[in-house]
C-alpha cells in the first residue's frame, strides 16, 4: 500500500513502511512475526545450547576429579572475560552479561561433574534458565521502545558525536526540516550533552552549526528534540514592500521577517490577558553591518501601521534612517538633552497612564483601551454609567544607540521604568550599536526581556541572548556582519522551541523610501493621537518639548529632517576627546537653541558688557530658564549657561547654586544625571 504524507502545502512526500511489514495478506503476517520474533531468539538458543553442553560434558567428564578443576577454571576465566568485555558498554548492560555468563558456566560445570539430572539441577535448568533468557528480552523490548513509540537505536550518527545509547524516535520529516525525538540513556547522560555535541553533529552532517538545533524538554532533563534544517532558505534577500496589517492593531502579530522554514517572523509588544502573556520591552542587538537598521524600521513599519499605537523615538543619529517616517511619529528627539525629556516624560506618564488603566477597570492595556469608553464594564463614574472618556492609545518609547540615555539614566531608574511600563500599556524598545555588558549593566538586560538579536561577536552571544537558546544552538556570533539581517527572535508569544530558529528581516532599499513616506501620511490621518492623559502627563514635564504628532497642516511634514548624523556622545567619545562624562553631551561647536519663531537673535545676552547686580543677575537667571523653556530644551545643566555666564560676566559655580535654589523653589526638578536639572513647566511650577 502507499502511505502518503501531505504537508500543508499540499505536497506529498512517501511515508517507508517497516521491513519485514507490508499490506497484511496471511501469507506475510507469519513472516512479519517471524522476523519481528527473530532477534529475541538468541538468548533461548542460548539456553538450550548450555543444556545440550552439560549433557555432553556429563558423558565425557562425569567422573574425572581433574575434569571438574578444569570447568571450575573455566567457567571462572569465562566470567571474568565477559566482565572485561563489557568495560565499553553500560554498567548495567556488562553486570547482566558476567551474571548471565556466571550461572551458565557454573550449570555446564554441575551438570558435567554430577549429571544434568541429579538434584535440583535439572530444576535449576528449566526454571533459572528461561528466567534468564527473559530478562535479555525484556532488556532487547526496553531498548526498542524507550518511549513506547517507534524508536530505534542510532548506531551511526550519535555515536560519531559522543551520544552512543541515546535513542532517536521516530523522525518528523518536513521539507527542508527534520525533528526527531531524543531520549538519552537514564542516569549517564543530560540534555547538557547534546548541547555540547550539536557543533559535532552539524560537523558529521557536513552544514552549518545553526543548522541544528535542540530544544530540552521542559519536564525532562534526558529528553528532548533534535531539529535539522539542511538547506539554508534565508540565503535569499526579501526586500520590504509594505507593512503587514495595515489599520489592524497593536496586539496583533507584528511581522519582522521570515523563519527558515518560510513561515512569518512575528512578535507581539501588548500583553494578553486572555492567553496570561504579559506585555513586553525589547532590545534590537546586533554589531554594525549587522542589519539592525533595517530590523528596527521592520519593526518601526509594523507598529506604526496599527491604527491603536503612538511612537515617541529618540535618535542620536538625527533619524538618518528613519526620516521617512518622522512625520508618523508623536514625539521625535534628537539627541542628547531632548532624549533626557523624553526620559521624564516616560516616568512622568506611567503612573498616569496606570491609574486611568485602573479607574476604567483594565489590569493592563488592551485594544478596547484604545476605544472610546462606552462599555459600563470599562466605567470610571461611580455610577458605574459609560464614562465615554477618550481611549487610551498604547505607547512605544524607542530608544535609539541608548547606550548612554541607560547610562545616564542608571539601572535603578530604568529597572523601575520597565517595571511599571507594564501595566501602563507602554513598551519599551531599545536599540545597542554594541551588544555587549560594557554598553548595558546586567540588571538594565534582564528588564528587556525580548530581543532580536542580529549578527554580533562571538564573545557577544551571552549578552544577546539566553543561555537556554545559545544551548539550544542559537549561534549569532557565527553571522556577525556577514549575514545581514538574519536574527533569533526571542518574546513572550513565541513558541520556546522557535527561539533557537534563525530568521530573516526584510531588506530596505530605496525602494522603500515613498512606501514609508505614504505610511507616515496614512499615520497622519488614520494613526492614533495621544490622549488627554498622556497629554497632560507629558506636557506637566516637557512643556513645549512635547507637542505630540503634528498634522501635515500645521507643518510637521516640512519639518526639516537632517539626513546626515550630527555629531553626537558616541561620536565624541569615539572622535577622542577628552570630555568631562558629565558636560558629554554638550557639543561645544554648538548653537544656542534657536526661538520658537526661528529668528537668529541670541536667546539670552541682550545686556552683555557688564555684571549685573544680584537681583539682576538672578532676574537673568529666571529669564534664561524660561527662554530655555520656550526652546523646548527643558533640562538644563551649568554648562549650558557657558556663553551665557561668559557675557555676563558671572561663574558657573553662582549657576550650580542659583540651579539649586531654583530646584527648592519648585522651579526644576533634579533628574536622574547628577547637575542635570529638569525645568517643570511655568504653569505647573510650584
Ligand atoms: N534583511 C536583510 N537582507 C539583506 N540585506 C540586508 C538586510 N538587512 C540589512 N541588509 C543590508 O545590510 C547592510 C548593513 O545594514 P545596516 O547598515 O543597516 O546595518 P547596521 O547593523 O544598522 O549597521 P550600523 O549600526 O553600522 O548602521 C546594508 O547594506 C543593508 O541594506
Amino acid at each position: 500500500m502507499a502511505h502518503q504524507w501531505s504537508d500543508q502545502d499540499g505536497r506529498s512526500y512517501p511515508l517507508t513502511v517497516p521491513a519485514g511489514m507490508n499490506d497484511g495478506t496471511g501469507g506475510t503476517v507469519r513472516a512479519y512475526l517471524l522476523n519481528r520474533a527473530k532477534p529475541h531468539l538468541p538468548p533461548w538458543l542460548g539456553w538450550a545450547g548450555t543444556g545440550l553442553a552439560g549433557t555432553l560434558g556429563h558423558w565425557q567428564w562425569g567422573e574425572s576429579a581433574a575434569a571438574g578443576v578444569g570447568l571450575t577454571l573455566a567457567s571462572v576465566a569465562l566470567t571474568g572475560a565477559t566482565w572485561w568485555a563489557g568495560k565499553s558498554t553500560s554498567n548495567q548492560r556488562r553486570l547482566h552479561a558476567a551474571i548471565t555468563t556466571a550461572a551458565g558456566t557454573a550449570w555446564v560445570t554441575a551438570a558435567c561433574l554430577a549429571g544434568p539430572t541429579a538434584g535440583p539441577i535439572d530444576d535449576l535448568f528449566l526454571m533459572g534458565g528461561p528466567a534468564v533468557a527473559l530478562s535479555w528480552n525484556v532488556r532487547m523490548v526496553m531498548r526498542h521502545n524507550p518511549d513506547g513509540s517507534t524508536a530505534s537505536s542510532d548506531g551511526g550518527l550519535l555515536e560519531k558525536v559522543g551520544l552512543a545509547r541515546a535513542q532517536i524516535g521516530a523522525a518528523k520529516v518536513e521539507p527542508n526540516r527534520v525533528t526527531a525525538p531524543i531520549a538519552l540513556q537514564p542516569g549517564e547522560q543530560t540534555n547538557d550533552d547534546v548541547t555540547k555535541a550539536l557543533m559535532k553533529i552539524a560537523s558529521a552532517l557536513d552544514l552549518p552549526t545553526s543548522a541544528v538545533r535542540y530544544t530540552p524538554d521542559p519536564d525532562s532533563v534526558r529528553r528532548g528534540e533534535l531539529v535539522i534544517v539542511p538547506e539554508d532558505m534565508l540565503s535569499e534577500e526579501v526586500q520590504w514592500e509594505g507593512p503587514s496589517n495595515l489599520g489592524g492593531s497593536i496586539a496583533e502579530p507584528l511581522v519582522i521577517g521570515r523563519y527558515d522554514d518560510g513561515s512569518a517572523l512575528v512578535m507581539w509588544l501588548p500583553g494578553d490577558p486572555d492567553v496570561g502573556r504579559n506585555s513586553t520591552h525589547g532590545l534590537i542587538a546586533g554589531q554594525s553591518g549587522s542589519g539592525k537598521g533595517d530590523a528596527a524600521l521592520n519593526l518601526l513599519t509594523e507598529v506604526l501601521s496599527r491604527r491603536d499605537v503612538i511612537v515617541w523615538f529618540s535618535d542620536p543619529k538625527a533619524f538618518q534612517d528613519f526620516a521617512p517616517l518622522r512625520p508618523g511619529l508623536d514625539w521625535a528627539a534628537e539627541g542628547g538633552s531632548q532624549t533626557e525629556v523624553l526620559v521624564a516624560a516616560v516616568e512622568a506618564v506611567i503612573p498616569a497612564r496606570t491609574r486611568w488603566l485602573g479607574a476604567h477597570g483594565y489590569r493592563q492595556w488592551v485594544p478596547a483601551a484604545a476605544e472610546q469608553q462606552n462599555d459600563p464594564e470599562h466605567s470610571c463614574r461611580p455610577d458605574s454609567r459609560a464614562c465615554g472618556c477618550e481611549g487610551m492609545p498604547f505607547l512605544v518609547a524607542w530608544f535609539e544607540e541608548a547606550a548612554n540615555t541607560l547610562r545616564n539614566l542608571g539601572d535603578d531608574a530604568f529597572t523601575g521604568i520597565a517595571q511599571e511600563a507594564r501595566s501602563a500599556g507602554v513598551s519599551l524598545i531599545v536599540s545597542l550599536q554594541r551588544p555587549s555588558y560594557d554598553q548595558m549593566s546586567t540588571s538594565t538586560r534582564a528588564s528587556l526581556p525580548s530581543v532580536i538579536a542580529l549578527g554580533c561577536d562571538a564573545r557577544d552571544e551571552g549578552f544577546a541572548l539566553p543561555e537556554t537558546v545559545i544551548d539550544a544552538g542559537a549561534h549569532p556570533g557565527a553571522w556577525g556582519n556577514r549575514r545581514p539581517g538574519y536574527c533569533y527572535v526571542v518574546s513572550p508569544g513565541i513558541d520556546e522551541a522557535r527561539y533557537s530558529s534563525p530568521g530573516r528581516t526584510r531588506r530596505f532599499t530605496t525602494r522603500a523610501v515613498p512606501v514609508m513616506e505614504q505610511l507616515a501620511a496614512w499615520v497622519q490621518h488614520n494613526g492614533a493621537t495621544a490622549d488627554p492623559v498622556t497629554v497632560g502627563a507629558a506636557a506637566a514635564v516637557a512643556g513645549r518639548a512635547y507637542t505630540g504628532r503634528t498634522t501635515e497642516e500645521t507643518g510637521a511634514g516640512s519639518r526639516p529632517v537632517a539626513l546626515h548624523a550630527v555629531q553626537e556622545e558616541d561620536d565624541m567619545e569615539h572622535g577622542g576627546l577628552l570630555v568631562d562624562p558629565e558636560d558629554a553631551d554638550i557639543d561645544p561647536e554648538a548653537e544656542l537653541p534657536e526661538t520658537e519663531d526661528g529668528d537668529d537673535s541670541p536667546i539670552f545676552g541682550q545686556e552683555a558688557g557688564r555684571k549685573p547686580s544680584p537681583e539682576e543677575a538672578r532676574r537673568l537667571f529666571a529669564q534664561a530658564l524660561a527662554e530655555f523653556e520656550d526652546a523646548g530644551q527643558m533640562v538644563v545643566g551649568p554648562k549650558d549657561f557657558t556663553d551665557w555666564c561668559d557675557r555676563h560676566g558671572l561663574s558657573r559655580s553662582w549657576v550650580s547654586l542659583r540651579l539649586k535654589e531654583a530646584a527648592q523653589d519648585g522651579r526644576l526638578d533634579a533628574t536622574n544625571t547628577t547637575g542635570r536639572w529638569r525645568i517643570v513647566p511655568a504653569l505647573t511650577a510650584a
